[in-house]
């Protein structure tokens, strides 16, 4: 007759020869070595992270409720578990009765009648190294002697160590797929999204721009009014007409005013039209813009420009949806979707009273921050690529930018954005006598570059340097920042800053209200630290 402790192996094998399940595998060890053997309550004892305790994970035979409010969950530093789980060795107290150092409550939890009950843990091994403590519980008198007991249950607690591991790596396996599915279908999303914009002429995959594309893709085929925030040259028609273009209104009429470029008095028969004689010189019917965009998107590049009296006038065609041309009776009705732009701090001007608080929200219903080409500098090289290969198109040259060029580039300002990078790369390529681009050259280009102001770039509350003015503003507009362009007097204050901040080029850079990369770029032109 086979020996019983050669059975319950046995049957703690078939156990494993099931599909990977470790509670019930675990659980399945616990109640055959209860069942068959006499060794009661089993539990699997592992450590919390991040803690010092030791939890019961598995169990057979210990009340739910006990387990659920963690009575059985000892300190490391405690006890006979705590012991084993620290030193790898057998714990065995033949009777708990006589033995003081004991954990009482354990053999009180799990409903000890009184008699003799011995405790014994075992530790659960990888590498020899404890990861764990199978213990469990021999109640009453028994010829067996404990060596036997201990022997099966180091046999247990090796098949079970195997089990954890086999199910750690699954969990790590499947966190790991997990991680890697999610980046893929990240990088695909993002991937997708650059196609989009690449469709529509919109270079560049910085994440600030994404950023941007990721907003107006989202609601491209919703009617949601967008309003674009960005400086001059930052894209903003761009992105206006690629909304339309994703839209449903794609087939219909993109219409694009400048509120800015149009005088006041011009401005009101150029969006809502006039009947012939209307006004002196109005000598026939002139369809407005807003008309023209029945069906489509009417894009009102700098709103901000808009006076008072027309913002009113636009509420109104908004909420009806219907226009009345100057010196008409009759309304036209109308169906477009509005996209606005705008270069000055809107909330600011609806403060100081200059724009109509309900226009406000009917129209910054879906804001989109454009980021400035600063923010954006790792776009620069493909931008300027692409503007180059453009320009060889057009003039049939073969012009190419020389290696330490895109240096200058990344380095600069940009006050006008990408409009002025298409500006400034012409001007070099054009002034150029030889076909490759170098960074003197394009520091020429950029030099003469400094004594164009570009118009308030800067949203009013931005900096003191300058007043984005309002829209009724008849005072001649402020100008941005001027560029930023390395000056020998600039050493003394950046050596200052590094000194100040430990040579933190970060931090000095922040405080200099100077991008890292352009710090970078003047303290090798200055050569400062070099000396
Ligand atoms: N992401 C981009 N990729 C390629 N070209 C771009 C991108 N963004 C803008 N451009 C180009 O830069 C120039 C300026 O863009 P756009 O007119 O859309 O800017 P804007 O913000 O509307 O400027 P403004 O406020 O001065 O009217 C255009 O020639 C446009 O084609």
């Amino acid at each position: 007759m086979m020996k019983r402790e050669l059975v319950v192996i046995l049957e703690m094998a078939k156990l494993l020869e099931k599909p990977l399940d470790a509670p019930r595998t675990i659980q399945g060890i616990l109640r055959l070595l209860s069942q068959l053997y006499g060794l009661n309550c089993g539990r699997v004892s592992l450590p919390e992270a991040n803690s010092q305790s030791l939890q019961v994970k598995y169990s057979y035979g210990l009340s739910v409720d006990d387990l659920k409010a963690g009575r059985f969950n000892v300190d490391i530093n405690q006890g006979v578990t705590g012991y084993v789980m620290r030193t790898g060795s057998i714990g065995l107290v033949p009777d708990v009765n006589d033995e003081p150092l004991f954990v009482r409550r354990i053999t009180e939890l799990s409903h000890h009648s009184g008699g003799r009950m011995a405790f014994i843990a075992v530790p659960i091994l990888e590498s020899g190294t404890p990861i764990g403590v199978l213990s469990v519980q021999r109640e009453g008198m028994h010829e067996r002697p404990f060596d036997e007991d201990i022997s099966l249950l180091r046999v247990a607690a090796a098949m079970i160590g195997q089990v954890l591991r086999i199910h750690q790596f699954v969990v790590d396996q499947t966190e790991h797929l997990v991680k890697e599915n999610q980046s893929l279908r990240h990088s695909i999303a993002v991937e997708g999204m650059l196609k989009q914009s690449l469709a529509h002429g919109i270079l560049g995959s910085s994440p600030a721009l994404m950023d941007a594309v990721r907003s107006t893709i989202q609601v491209a085929h919703s009617d949601a009014p967008v309003m674009l925030l960005g400086e001059s040259g930052t894209g903003k028609e761009k992105f206006a007409r690629m909304i339309h273009q994703q839209s449903d209104r794609r087939e219909k009429p993109f219409i694009c005013i400048n509120c800015a470029a149009i005088p006041a008095d011009l401005l009101e028969s150029e969006l809502f039209g006039h009947t012939k004689g209307a006004f002196t010189g109005a000598s026939q019917n002139k369809q407005g813009k807003i008309v023209q965009a029945d069906g489509g998107t009417l894009f009102l590049d700098e709103i901000g420009d808009m006076p008072l009296s027309l913002q009113a006038k636009l509420l109104r065609v908004l909420q009806e949806k219907k226009v009345d041309p100057i010196g008409s009776h009759d309304s036209v009705a109308v169906d477009f979707r509005v996209i606005t732009a705008t270069h000055v701090n809107l909330q600011a001007s609806v403060n100081q009273g200059a724009f109509r608080l309900d226009l406000f929200y009917r129209l910054h219903v879906v804001p989109v921050h454009l980021p400035p080409l600063r923010e954006r500098q790792e776009d620069i090289r493909q931008l300027a690529l692409h503007f180059l290969n453009e320009l060889n198109h057009h003039y049939e040259r073969n012009w190419s930018l020389a290696a330490d060029a895109f240096a200058v580039l990344e380095g600069f300002d940009w006050p006008g954005n990408i409009r002025q990078l298409q500006n400034v790369l012409e001007r070099a390529s054009l002034t150029s006598d030889q076909e490759l681009i170098d960074a003197d050259k394009l520091r020429q280009a950029l030099a003469s570059e400094s004594s164009i102001a570009i118009p308030g770039n800067r949203q009013p509350q931005a900096t003191a340097e300058v007043a984005a003015p309002g829209p009724s503003d008849n005072a001649p507009r402020q100008y941005g920042r001027s560029y930023n362009w390395v000056q020998e007097d600039e050493a003394d204050r950046i050596r200052a800053m590094l000194s100040q901040t430990n040579n933190n080029q970060s931090e000095a850079a922040r405080r200099l209200n100077i991008s890292l990369r352009q710090l970078r770029y003047r303290v090798d032109k200055l050569g400062i630290g070099r000396n």
